[in-house]
Protein backbone atom coordinates (compact mmCIF):
# COMPACT_ATOMS: atom_id res chain seq x y z
CA UNK A 1 0.00 0.00 0.00
CA UNK A 2 1.46 3.38 -0.98
CA UNK A 3 2.64 5.58 1.97
CA UNK A 4 -0.01 8.25 1.24
CA UNK A 5 -3.06 5.68 1.70
CA UNK A 6 -2.23 5.14 5.43
CA UNK A 7 -2.71 8.87 6.16
CA UNK A 8 -5.91 8.54 4.31
CA UNK A 9 -9.35 8.66 6.38
CA UNK A 10 -10.85 6.44 4.03
CA UNK A 11 -8.97 4.91 1.11
CA UNK A 12 -11.21 3.05 -2.29
CA UNK A 13 -8.72 0.94 -4.65
CA UNK A 14 -9.61 -0.49 -7.94
CA UNK A 15 -13.29 -0.22 -7.22
CA UNK A 16 -15.51 -1.66 -10.04
CA UNK A 17 -19.02 -1.22 -10.66
CA UNK A 18 -20.83 -2.42 -13.89
CA UNK A 19 -24.37 -1.95 -14.55
CA UNK A 20 -25.95 -3.39 -17.10
CA UNK A 21 -24.54 -2.66 -20.89
CA UNK A 22 -22.20 0.13 -18.53
CA UNK A 23 -19.50 0.39 -17.27
CA UNK A 24 -19.74 2.90 -14.74
CA UNK A 25 -16.72 2.20 -12.57
CA UNK A 26 -13.97 0.98 -13.98
CA UNK A 27 -10.77 0.38 -11.52
CA UNK A 28 -10.46 3.18 -9.81
CA UNK A 29 -8.69 4.77 -6.64
CA UNK A 30 -9.50 7.51 -4.76
CA UNK A 31 -7.96 8.78 -0.94
CA UNK A 32 -9.53 11.37 1.11
CA UNK A 33 -7.36 12.92 3.62
CA UNK A 34 -8.58 14.47 6.91
CA UNK A 35 -8.83 18.40 7.05
CA UNK A 36 -8.52 18.68 3.23
CA UNK A 37 -11.13 18.76 0.39
CA UNK A 38 -10.79 16.66 -2.09
CA UNK A 39 -12.76 17.94 -5.66
CA UNK A 40 -13.96 14.71 -7.65
CA UNK A 41 -14.64 16.05 -11.33
CA UNK A 42 -15.78 14.56 -14.59
CA UNK A 43 -18.10 14.95 -17.20
CA UNK A 44 -21.68 13.80 -16.82
CA UNK A 45 -21.94 10.09 -16.41
CA UNK A 46 -18.12 10.02 -15.81
CA UNK A 47 -19.47 8.54 -12.26
CA UNK A 48 -19.13 10.48 -9.59
CA UNK A 49 -22.73 9.59 -8.24
CA UNK A 50 -21.61 6.47 -8.72
CA UNK A 51 -18.87 6.03 -6.77
CA UNK A 52 -20.83 8.47 -3.93
CA UNK A 53 -23.43 5.29 -3.67
CA UNK A 54 -20.83 2.87 -2.61
CA UNK A 55 -19.39 5.19 -0.65
CA UNK A 56 -22.44 5.71 1.32
CA UNK A 57 -23.61 2.03 0.97
CA UNK A 58 -26.47 2.91 -0.93
CA UNK A 59 -24.45 0.37 -3.93
CA UNK A 60 -21.85 -2.44 -3.40
CA UNK A 61 -18.69 -2.58 -6.17
CA UNK A 62 -18.13 -5.68 -8.35
CA UNK A 63 -14.68 -5.60 -7.47
CA UNK A 64 -12.08 -3.33 -5.22
CA UNK A 65 -11.38 -2.62 -2.03
CA UNK A 66 -12.17 0.25 0.51
CA UNK A 67 -10.23 0.59 3.52
CA UNK A 68 -10.28 2.99 6.60
CA UNK A 69 -6.80 3.67 8.54
CA UNK A 70 -5.20 0.52 6.20
CA UNK A 71 -7.63 -2.18 7.10
CA UNK A 72 -10.32 -3.37 4.52
CA UNK A 73 -14.42 -2.43 5.23
CA UNK A 74 -17.30 -3.41 3.35
CA UNK A 75 -20.50 -0.86 3.43
CA UNK A 76 -23.17 -3.78 3.07
CA UNK A 77 -25.70 -0.65 4.14
CA UNK A 78 -26.40 2.59 4.23
CA UNK A 79 -26.14 2.17 8.18
CA UNK A 80 -22.80 0.38 7.87
CA UNK A 81 -21.36 3.55 5.98
CA UNK A 82 -22.71 5.82 8.93
CA UNK A 83 -21.30 3.67 11.62
CA UNK A 84 -17.85 3.72 9.81
CA UNK A 85 -18.29 7.81 9.75
CA UNK A 86 -18.98 8.13 5.95
CA UNK A 87 -21.79 10.52 5.73
CA UNK A 88 -22.89 12.78 2.80
CA UNK A 89 -25.26 15.73 3.27
CA UNK A 90 -28.35 15.89 0.88
CA UNK A 91 -30.07 18.83 -0.26
CA UNK A 92 -33.17 17.10 0.31
CA UNK A 93 -32.25 15.77 3.54
CA UNK A 94 -35.64 15.01 4.52
CA UNK A 95 -37.29 16.90 7.80
CA UNK A 96 -39.90 16.50 10.51
CA UNK A 97 -41.60 19.89 11.06
CA UNK A 98 -43.46 18.52 14.25
CA UNK A 99 -39.76 17.86 16.11
CA UNK A 100 -37.65 19.64 17.70
CA UNK A 101 -34.05 20.53 15.95
CA UNK A 102 -32.48 17.94 18.36
CA UNK A 103 -34.90 15.42 17.62
CA UNK A 104 -34.74 15.85 14.04
CA UNK A 105 -30.87 15.58 14.71
CA UNK A 106 -30.86 12.39 16.31
CA UNK A 107 -33.86 10.79 14.74
CA UNK A 108 -33.01 6.94 13.95
CA UNK A 109 -29.80 6.93 15.85
CA UNK A 110 -30.66 8.54 19.35
CA UNK A 111 -28.23 8.00 22.35
CA UNK A 112 -29.30 6.04 24.77
CA UNK A 113 -28.89 5.29 28.72
CA UNK A 114 -28.15 2.07 30.16
CA UNK A 115 -31.92 1.25 30.19
CA UNK A 116 -31.83 1.59 26.67
CA UNK A 117 -34.21 4.70 27.12
CA UNK A 118 -33.69 7.58 24.96
CA UNK A 119 -31.29 10.08 26.67
CA UNK A 120 -33.03 13.63 25.97
CA UNK A 121 -30.30 15.10 28.12
CA UNK A 122 -27.23 13.63 26.14
CA UNK A 123 -29.47 14.43 22.95
CA UNK A 124 -29.76 18.27 23.58
CA UNK A 125 -26.14 18.59 24.73
CA UNK A 126 -24.72 16.53 21.66
CA UNK A 127 -27.23 18.78 19.40
CA UNK A 128 -26.22 21.72 21.00
CA UNK A 129 -22.31 20.83 20.47
CA UNK A 130 -23.17 20.18 16.81
CA UNK A 131 -24.65 23.28 16.20
CA UNK A 132 -22.15 25.60 17.86
CA UNK A 133 -19.31 23.27 15.56
CA UNK A 134 -20.84 24.23 12.57
CA UNK A 135 -21.38 28.01 13.64
CA UNK A 136 -25.62 27.74 13.61
CA UNK A 137 -27.18 29.64 16.42
CA UNK A 138 -29.82 27.31 16.59
CA UNK A 139 -31.41 26.22 19.83
CA UNK A 140 -32.25 22.42 20.08
CA UNK A 141 -35.32 22.37 21.78
CA UNK A 142 -37.44 24.53 19.20
CA UNK A 143 -39.84 22.80 16.73
CA UNK A 144 -38.36 22.22 13.10
CA UNK A 145 -41.73 24.89 12.03
CA UNK A 146 -39.94 27.66 13.91
CA UNK A 147 -37.20 27.66 11.41
CA UNK A 148 -36.75 29.40 8.63
CA UNK A 149 -34.69 27.80 5.31
CA UNK A 150 -30.88 28.62 6.17
CA UNK A 151 -31.56 26.97 9.53
CA UNK A 152 -33.29 24.22 8.50
CA UNK A 153 -30.08 23.31 6.03
CA UNK A 154 -27.88 24.04 8.84
CA UNK A 155 -30.02 21.25 11.05
CA UNK A 156 -29.51 18.90 7.95
CA UNK A 157 -26.06 19.66 8.05
CA UNK A 158 -26.33 18.93 12.11
CA UNK A 159 -27.86 15.56 11.45
CA UNK A 160 -25.10 14.55 8.35
CA UNK A 161 -22.35 14.97 11.13
CA UNK A 162 -24.18 13.53 14.50
CA UNK A 163 -22.81 10.15 13.29
CA UNK A 164 -19.47 11.31 14.07
CA UNK A 165 -18.72 12.04 11.07
CA UNK A 166 -14.83 11.80 9.61
CA UNK A 167 -15.44 11.46 5.86
CA UNK A 168 -18.23 14.05 4.64
CA UNK A 169 -19.25 13.72 1.16
CA UNK A 170 -21.22 16.86 -0.59
CA UNK A 171 -22.68 16.08 -3.94
CA UNK A 172 -23.15 19.67 -5.75
CA UNK A 173 -24.52 21.13 -2.43
CA UNK A 174 -24.02 25.02 -3.83
CA UNK A 175 -26.43 23.99 -6.77
CA UNK A 176 -29.70 25.84 -5.43
CA UNK A 177 -28.31 28.10 -2.85
CA UNK A 178 -27.95 31.87 -3.11
CA UNK A 179 -24.86 33.73 -3.29
CA UNK A 180 -25.51 34.67 0.94
CA UNK A 181 -25.65 30.69 1.45
CA UNK A 182 -23.16 29.56 -0.96
CA UNK A 183 -20.59 31.96 0.88
CA UNK A 184 -22.36 30.26 4.59
CA UNK A 185 -21.23 27.31 3.35
CA UNK A 186 -17.66 27.70 2.71
CA UNK A 187 -17.44 29.06 5.63
CA UNK A 188 -18.76 25.77 6.75
CA UNK A 189 -16.71 23.44 4.77
CA UNK A 190 -13.51 25.71 6.60
CA UNK A 191 -14.53 24.50 9.80
CA UNK A 192 -15.43 20.86 8.99
CA UNK A 193 -11.81 21.18 7.54
CA UNK A 194 -10.46 22.75 10.96
CA UNK A 195 -12.40 19.92 12.67
CA UNK A 196 -9.91 17.33 10.72
CA UNK A 197 -12.90 15.73 7.95
CA UNK A 198 -12.02 14.81 4.71
CA UNK A 199 -14.41 16.32 2.36
CA UNK A 200 -14.98 14.77 -0.93
CA UNK A 201 -16.53 17.68 -2.60
CA UNK A 202 -18.48 17.05 -6.20
CA UNK A 203 -18.81 20.17 -8.06
CA UNK A 204 -19.56 21.39 -11.91
CA UNK A 205 -18.47 25.14 -11.00
CA UNK A 206 -14.42 25.84 -11.29
CA UNK A 207 -14.44 29.04 -9.49
CA UNK A 208 -15.83 27.28 -6.62
CA UNK A 209 -13.44 24.21 -6.65
CA UNK A 210 -10.10 26.80 -6.90
CA UNK A 211 -11.87 28.41 -3.98
CA UNK A 212 -12.23 25.47 -1.35
CA UNK A 213 -10.77 22.50 -2.62
CA UNK A 214 -7.05 21.17 -1.95
CA UNK A 215 -6.80 18.29 -4.10
CA UNK A 216 -8.53 16.83 -7.21
CA UNK A 217 -9.71 13.51 -8.68
CA UNK A 218 -11.12 13.34 -12.38
CA UNK A 219 -12.79 10.98 -13.70
CA UNK A 220 -13.76 10.44 -17.53
CA UNK A 221 -15.77 7.82 -18.63
CA UNK A 222 -15.55 5.96 -15.60
CA UNK A 223 -11.90 6.21 -15.11
CA UNK A 224 -9.81 8.07 -13.11
CA UNK A 225 -7.75 10.02 -15.29
CA UNK A 226 -5.53 12.24 -13.31
CA UNK A 227 -5.20 13.39 -9.66
CA UNK A 228 -3.39 16.13 -7.62
CA UNK A 229 -2.91 19.45 -5.74
CA UNK A 230 -5.11 21.93 -7.12
CA UNK A 231 -1.89 24.55 -6.27
CA UNK A 232 -0.24 22.94 -8.77
CA UNK A 233 -2.86 23.15 -11.60
CA UNK A 234 -4.77 25.08 -13.31
CA UNK A 235 -8.69 25.49 -14.73
CA UNK A 236 -7.64 24.48 -18.40
CA UNK A 237 -5.40 21.78 -17.58
CA UNK A 238 -8.00 20.13 -15.27
CA UNK A 239 -11.06 20.82 -18.14
CA UNK A 240 -8.65 19.44 -20.63
CA UNK A 241 -8.09 15.80 -18.20
CA UNK A 242 -12.25 15.95 -17.95
CA UNK A 243 -13.10 16.35 -21.41
CA UNK A 244 -9.85 14.81 -22.83
CA UNK A 245 -9.66 17.64 -25.56
CA UNK A 246 -8.80 21.31 -25.15
CA UNK A 247 -12.12 23.43 -24.63
CA UNK A 248 -11.64 26.61 -25.61
CA UNK A 249 -14.62 28.30 -27.16
CA UNK A 250 -17.16 28.03 -23.70
CA UNK A 251 -20.00 30.61 -25.12
CA UNK A 252 -19.69 29.72 -29.09
CA UNK A 253 -22.30 32.21 -29.55
CA UNK A 254 -23.15 32.68 -33.90
CA UNK A 255 -23.90 36.30 -35.12
CA UNK A 256 -27.55 35.72 -35.89
CA UNK A 257 -29.87 38.33 -37.81
CA UNK A 258 -32.55 39.06 -35.09
CA UNK A 259 -36.17 39.65 -36.59
CA UNK A 260 -39.58 40.87 -36.30
CA UNK A 261 -40.92 40.82 -32.52
CA UNK A 262 -42.56 37.43 -31.82
CA UNK A 263 -43.44 37.88 -28.04
CA UNK A 264 -44.96 40.95 -26.53
CA UNK A 265 -45.31 41.02 -22.88
CA UNK A 266 -47.10 43.83 -21.29
CA UNK A 267 -48.33 45.15 -17.74
CA UNK A 268 -47.83 41.20 -16.34
CA UNK A 269 -48.22 41.79 -12.78
CA UNK A 270 -48.76 39.21 -9.44
CA UNK A 271 -50.00 40.38 -6.06
CA UNK A 272 -46.26 38.96 -4.23
CA UNK A 273 -44.31 38.03 -6.74
CA UNK A 274 -43.53 40.71 -9.35
CA UNK A 275 -44.86 43.89 -11.09
CA UNK A 276 -44.77 45.73 -14.45
CA UNK A 277 -43.33 43.14 -16.42
CA UNK A 278 -43.39 44.28 -19.95
CA UNK A 279 -40.84 43.33 -22.96
CA UNK A 280 -40.60 41.83 -26.24
CA UNK A 281 -38.97 39.47 -27.89
CA UNK A 282 -37.81 39.26 -31.77
CA UNK A 283 -37.21 36.44 -33.77
CA UNK A 284 -34.01 34.89 -33.25
CA UNK A 285 -32.82 36.28 -30.26
CA UNK A 286 -31.25 35.12 -27.21
CA UNK A 287 -32.66 37.58 -24.25
CA UNK A 288 -30.84 37.17 -21.03
CA UNK A 289 -32.89 37.58 -17.59
CA UNK A 290 -30.26 38.28 -14.74
CA UNK A 291 -30.79 38.71 -11.03
CA UNK A 292 -30.34 37.27 -7.42
CA UNK A 293 -31.84 34.01 -6.47
CA UNK A 294 -35.36 35.90 -5.14
CA UNK A 295 -35.51 38.41 -7.78
CA UNK A 296 -38.98 37.11 -9.28
CA UNK A 297 -37.62 35.77 -12.98
CA UNK A 298 -38.75 32.07 -12.34
CA UNK A 299 -41.99 33.44 -11.02
CA UNK A 300 -42.25 35.14 -13.36
CA UNK A 301 -41.59 32.89 -16.60
CA UNK A 302 -43.97 30.07 -14.66
CA UNK A 303 -46.87 32.96 -15.24
CA UNK A 304 -45.85 33.80 -18.92
CA UNK A 305 -45.97 29.93 -19.26
CA UNK A 306 -49.90 29.27 -17.89
CA UNK A 307 -48.69 27.62 -14.67
CA UNK A 308 -49.87 30.59 -12.50
CA UNK A 309 -51.69 33.05 -13.27
CA UNK A 310 -51.08 36.96 -13.19
CA UNK A 311 -53.55 39.17 -11.72
CA UNK A 312 -53.12 41.58 -14.71
CA UNK A 313 -51.06 41.74 -17.82
CA UNK A 314 -51.18 40.86 -21.96
CA UNK A 315 -49.24 38.86 -23.90
CA UNK A 316 -49.49 39.05 -28.25
CA UNK A 317 -47.55 36.10 -30.31
CA UNK A 318 -46.87 37.58 -33.64
CA UNK A 319 -48.71 40.49 -33.04
CA UNK A 320 -51.99 39.01 -32.32
CA UNK A 321 -53.11 38.95 -28.90
CA UNK A 322 -53.10 35.67 -26.97
CA UNK A 323 -54.79 34.13 -23.87
CA UNK A 324 -52.69 31.62 -22.11
CA UNK A 325 -54.47 30.25 -18.65
CA UNK A 326 -52.56 26.63 -18.97
CA UNK A 327 -49.11 25.20 -20.01
CA UNK A 328 -51.27 23.52 -22.94
CA UNK A 329 -52.57 27.22 -24.50
CA UNK A 330 -48.67 28.02 -24.04
CA UNK A 331 -47.47 25.16 -25.89
CA UNK A 332 -50.72 25.40 -28.41
CA UNK A 333 -49.23 28.94 -29.17
CA UNK A 334 -45.78 27.71 -29.30
CA UNK A 335 -44.27 28.61 -25.90
CA UNK A 336 -42.57 26.14 -23.89
CA UNK A 337 -41.00 26.46 -20.50
CA UNK A 338 -37.91 24.50 -19.38
CA UNK A 339 -38.03 24.64 -15.29
CA UNK A 340 -34.55 25.00 -13.21
CA UNK A 341 -35.95 21.52 -11.08
CA UNK A 342 -36.02 19.28 -14.54
CA UNK A 343 -34.62 16.31 -12.40
CA UNK A 344 -38.34 14.81 -10.78
CA UNK A 345 -40.95 16.58 -12.75
CA UNK A 346 -39.40 16.63 -16.61
CA UNK A 347 -38.79 13.22 -17.22
CA UNK A 348 -40.83 9.29 -16.85
CA UNK A 349 -37.59 7.44 -15.76
CA UNK A 350 -39.10 4.10 -15.91
CA UNK A 351 -39.37 5.68 -20.37
CA UNK A 352 -36.84 5.16 -22.77
CA UNK A 353 -34.99 8.01 -23.93
CA UNK A 354 -36.53 8.05 -27.13
CA UNK A 355 -40.11 7.82 -25.63
CA UNK A 356 -39.46 10.62 -23.57
CA UNK A 357 -38.13 13.02 -26.09
CA UNK A 358 -40.85 12.98 -28.74
CA UNK A 359 -43.61 12.62 -25.73
CA UNK A 360 -44.67 15.85 -25.99
CA UNK A 361 -44.10 16.07 -29.94
CA UNK A 362 -45.98 13.26 -30.53
CA UNK A 363 -49.08 14.41 -28.87
CA UNK A 364 -48.86 17.41 -31.09
CA UNK A 365 -48.59 15.63 -34.31
CA UNK A 366 -51.68 13.18 -33.34
CA UNK A 367 -53.73 16.36 -32.67
CA UNK A 368 -53.15 16.68 -36.15
CA UNK A 369 -54.26 13.73 -36.71
CA UNK A 370 -51.60 11.66 -38.27
CA UNK A 371 -48.09 10.86 -36.46
CA UNK A 372 -45.14 10.99 -37.95
CA UNK A 373 -42.92 8.36 -36.04
CA UNK A 374 -40.27 8.10 -38.45
CA UNK A 375 -39.27 11.90 -38.39
CA UNK A 376 -39.95 12.87 -34.63
CA UNK A 377 -37.53 9.66 -34.25
CA UNK A 378 -34.69 11.54 -35.64
CA UNK A 379 -35.28 14.58 -34.52
CA UNK A 380 -34.81 12.71 -30.90
CA UNK A 381 -31.87 11.29 -32.11
CA UNK A 382 -30.27 14.63 -33.62
CA UNK A 383 -31.35 16.42 -30.76
CA UNK A 384 -29.67 14.60 -28.27
CA UNK A 385 -26.50 13.86 -29.95
CA UNK A 386 -26.51 17.65 -30.40
CA UNK A 387 -27.13 18.46 -26.68
CA UNK A 388 -23.79 15.66 -26.11
CA UNK A 389 -26.34 13.19 -24.44
CA UNK A 390 -24.39 10.43 -23.27
CA UNK A 391 -25.90 7.08 -23.01
CA UNK A 392 -25.47 3.65 -23.82
CA UNK A 393 -28.70 4.03 -25.97
CA UNK A 394 -31.87 5.57 -26.69
CA UNK A 395 -34.19 2.81 -25.13
CA UNK A 396 -32.43 3.34 -21.99
CA UNK A 397 -34.97 4.55 -19.50
CA UNK A 398 -33.87 7.87 -18.20
CA UNK A 399 -34.12 7.13 -14.54
CA UNK A 400 -30.93 5.12 -15.67
CA UNK A 401 -28.96 8.23 -16.98
CA UNK A 402 -26.50 10.81 -14.97
CA UNK A 403 -28.15 13.58 -13.25
CA UNK A 404 -26.86 15.63 -16.07
CA UNK A 405 -27.58 13.93 -18.41
CA UNK A 406 -31.52 13.67 -17.31
CA UNK A 407 -31.55 17.37 -17.37
CA UNK A 408 -30.46 17.03 -21.02
CA UNK A 409 -33.17 15.08 -22.06
CA UNK A 410 -35.72 17.50 -20.96
CA UNK A 411 -34.31 19.95 -22.53
CA UNK A 412 -34.08 17.95 -25.80
CA UNK A 413 -37.87 17.10 -25.65
CA UNK A 414 -39.06 20.51 -25.31
CA UNK A 415 -36.96 21.90 -27.97
CA UNK A 416 -38.03 18.66 -30.50
CA UNK A 417 -41.79 20.22 -30.36
CA UNK A 418 -39.90 23.10 -32.87
CA UNK A 419 -41.50 25.85 -30.36
CA UNK A 420 -41.96 29.54 -31.63
CA UNK A 421 -40.29 30.66 -28.45
CA UNK A 422 -38.62 28.69 -25.38
CA UNK A 423 -37.57 29.72 -22.02
CA UNK A 424 -34.71 28.08 -20.32
CA UNK A 425 -34.28 28.24 -16.79
CA UNK A 426 -30.69 27.88 -16.04
CA UNK A 427 -29.88 25.91 -19.18
CA UNK A 428 -26.58 24.73 -18.22
CA UNK A 429 -27.34 23.62 -14.10
CA UNK A 430 -25.62 20.39 -13.18
CA UNK A 431 -24.31 20.26 -17.05
CA UNK A 432 -20.76 19.71 -17.41
CA UNK A 433 -18.11 22.26 -18.55
CA UNK A 434 -17.55 20.37 -21.95
CA UNK A 435 -21.37 19.52 -22.47
CA UNK A 436 -21.98 23.10 -21.71
CA UNK A 437 -20.60 24.22 -25.10
CA UNK A 438 -22.71 22.11 -26.66
CA UNK A 439 -26.09 23.05 -25.16
CA UNK A 440 -24.43 26.62 -25.67
CA UNK A 441 -23.52 25.88 -29.65
CA UNK A 442 -27.00 24.43 -30.19
CA UNK A 443 -29.05 26.90 -28.66
CA UNK A 444 -27.02 29.73 -31.15
CA UNK A 445 -27.80 27.17 -34.05
CA UNK A 446 -31.55 27.15 -33.20
CA UNK A 447 -32.01 30.91 -33.08
CA UNK A 448 -29.96 31.54 -36.02
CA UNK A 449 -32.51 29.04 -37.63
CA UNK A 450 -35.40 31.32 -35.97
CA UNK A 451 -35.65 30.13 -32.73
CA UNK A 452 -36.33 32.93 -30.00
CA UNK A 453 -34.85 31.79 -26.10
CA UNK A 454 -35.19 33.63 -23.14
CA UNK A 455 -32.64 32.36 -21.06
CA UNK A 456 -32.65 33.02 -17.66
CA UNK A 457 -29.53 32.79 -16.20
CA UNK A 458 -27.52 32.98 -12.52
CA UNK A 459 -24.17 32.71 -14.05
CA UNK A 460 -22.33 35.76 -15.33
CA UNK A 461 -20.41 34.73 -17.98
CA UNK A 462 -23.56 32.73 -19.88
CA UNK A 463 -25.31 35.87 -19.87
CA UNK A 464 -22.28 37.82 -21.19
CA UNK A 465 -21.80 35.21 -23.55
CA UNK A 466 -25.08 34.07 -25.15
CA UNK A 467 -27.22 36.99 -24.55
CA UNK A 468 -28.32 39.31 -27.59
CA UNK A 469 -29.69 41.43 -24.90
CA UNK A 470 -29.87 41.36 -21.53
CA UNK A 471 -33.00 42.55 -18.73
CA UNK A 472 -31.76 42.37 -14.94
CA UNK A 473 -34.75 41.96 -12.82
CA UNK A 474 -34.76 42.91 -8.67
CA UNK A 475 -37.40 42.45 -6.04
CA UNK A 476 -40.03 41.53 -9.00
CA UNK A 477 -39.31 44.56 -11.35
CA UNK A 478 -37.35 45.14 -13.93
CA UNK A 479 -34.90 47.59 -12.99
CA UNK A 480 -32.34 47.72 -15.65
CA UNK A 481 -31.67 46.33 -19.84
CA UNK A 482 -28.61 46.75 -21.41
CA UNK A 483 -27.91 45.42 -25.38
CA UNK A 484 -25.14 43.16 -26.27
CA UNK A 485 -22.15 46.14 -26.77
CA UNK A 486 -23.08 47.40 -23.40
CA UNK A 487 -22.94 44.73 -21.10
CA UNK A 488 -20.49 44.02 -18.13
CA UNK A 489 -20.20 42.09 -15.33
CA UNK A 490 -20.39 44.97 -12.83
CA UNK A 491 -23.17 46.37 -14.87
CA UNK A 492 -25.07 43.36 -13.87
CA UNK A 493 -23.90 42.71 -10.19
CA UNK A 494 -24.78 46.71 -9.58
CA UNK A 495 -28.51 46.33 -11.40
CA UNK A 496 -29.01 43.18 -9.87
CA UNK A 497 -28.00 43.97 -6.06
CA UNK A 498 -29.42 47.57 -6.64
CA UNK A 499 -26.22 49.40 -5.95
CA UNK A 500 -25.65 52.67 -8.05
CA UNK A 501 -27.41 54.74 -10.85
CA UNK A 502 -29.69 51.57 -12.77
CA UNK A 503 -29.22 51.45 -16.53
N1 LIG B 1 -29.00 2.37 -11.67
C1 LIG B 1 -28.36 2.42 -12.85
N2 LIG B 1 -28.64 1.59 -13.84
C2 LIG B 1 -27.99 1.64 -15.03
N3 LIG B 1 -27.03 2.54 -15.30
C3 LIG B 1 -26.71 3.41 -14.35
C4 LIG B 1 -27.35 3.43 -13.07
N4 LIG B 1 -26.82 4.43 -12.33
C5 LIG B 1 -25.89 5.03 -13.11
N5 LIG B 1 -25.82 4.41 -14.33
C6 LIG B 1 -24.88 4.76 -15.41
O1 LIG B 1 -23.59 4.85 -14.87
C7 LIG B 1 -22.85 5.91 -15.48
C8 LIG B 1 -22.31 6.85 -14.43
O2 LIG B 1 -23.37 7.63 -13.89
P1 LIG B 1 -23.20 8.63 -12.66
O3 LIG B 1 -24.58 9.02 -12.21
O4 LIG B 1 -22.30 8.04 -11.64
O5 LIG B 1 -22.50 9.89 -13.36
P2 LIG B 1 -22.09 11.32 -12.73
O6 LIG B 1 -20.63 11.47 -12.95
O7 LIG B 1 -22.58 11.43 -11.35
O8 LIG B 1 -22.86 12.34 -13.71
P3 LIG B 1 -23.56 13.81 -13.45
O9 LIG B 1 -22.48 14.84 -13.54
O10 LIG B 1 -24.47 13.93 -14.65
O11 LIG B 1 -24.30 13.76 -12.16
C9 LIG B 1 -23.80 6.56 -16.49
O12 LIG B 1 -23.53 6.01 -17.76
C10 LIG B 1 -25.16 6.14 -16.00
O13 LIG B 1 -26.07 6.09 -17.08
Amino acid sequence: MPDAQQHAAIALDGITKTFPGVRALSDVSLALYPGEVTALVGENGAGKSTLVKILTGIYQPDGGEITIGGAPVSFPTAEAASEHGVTAIHQETVLFDALTVAENIFIGHAPTNRFGLIDWKEIHVRARDILDSIGARIDPRHRLSELGIANRHMVAVARALSVDARVVIMDEPTAALSQKEIEELYELVEKLKADGKAILFISHKFDEIFRIADRYTVFRDGEMVGEGKIAETDENALVELMVGRPVDQVFPKQEVAIGEPVLTVSGYRHPTEFEDIGFSLRRGEILGFYGLVGAGRSEFMQALFGITRPSAGAVRIDDEIAVIRSPSEAVKQGIVYVPEERGTQGTIAAMPIFENVTLPSLAKVSRRGFVRMAEEFSLAREYTGRLDLRAASLDQPVGNLSGGNQQKVVIAKWLATQPKVIILDEPTKGIDIGSKSAVHAFMSELAGRGLSIIMVSSEIPEILGMSDRVIVMREGRIVAEFPREHMSAEKLVRAAAGIGAAA
